[in-house]
């Protein structure tokens, strides 16, 4: 399903877990920054919204989407953690790049998935144009920060 077919911040609160025991880590890439506080908002609202509480709720910054992978691996190893949620907002530009960055990142954080025993939420925006991120950062098409967040909380509880 197409995300123009779906709102991404819809989410059935009763079929959640309370989140309130679990620790989580958001890694923020400072590219597109209007695009990733909006992302990270979303999921912050979210996590909170799912009893998750602000103390359990550790923050970096990367300079770029790129990073992200480096990012989260070291604050896997330096906090103890139920999930972490990866947050980017890449947007095609003139050249190639973008196929790179996108698909760096997304093997990046799939490998993180393979190698290491904490979740790694892929919430990292991948758009043509800025009104696309826009749309999807908190515009028309809800906020997949939320999403995210969603994930990581039933990642967290996955196998309880
Ligand atoms: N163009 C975008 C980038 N580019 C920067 C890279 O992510 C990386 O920081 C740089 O190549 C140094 O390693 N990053 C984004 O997150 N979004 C973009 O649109
Ligand atoms: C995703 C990117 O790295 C891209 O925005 C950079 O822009 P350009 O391809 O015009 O150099």
């Amino acid at each position: 399903m197409a995300t123009e077919n779906k709102n991404l911040s819809h989410y059935d609160k009763e079929s959640i877990p309370n989140a309130r025991e679990f620790r989580f880590g958001i890694v923020v890439s400072e590219w597109n920054a209007n695009i990733t506080e909006g992302l990270y908002q979303g999921a912050i609202d979210a996590l909170l919204d799912c009893g998750a509480l602000d103390s359990n709720i550790i923050r970096w910054n990367v300079p770029g989407s790129f990073e992200l992978t480096f990012g989260c691996k070291k604050l896997i190893r330096q906090e103890k953690l139920d999930a972490v949620i990866a947050i980017g907002s890449v947007i095609q530009g003139e050249t190639k790049h973008f196929d790179f960055v996108c698909s760096a990142t997304a093997q990046g954080i799939k490998d993180l998935n393979v190698q290491l025993d904490v979740p790694v939420i892929f919430c990292v925006l991948t758009d043509n144009t800025m009104q696309q991120a826009v749309d999807r950062s908190g515009g028309k098409h809800g906020n997949k920060g939320a999403e995210a967040a969603i994930a990581a909380i039933k990642m967290a509880t996955l196998g309880a």
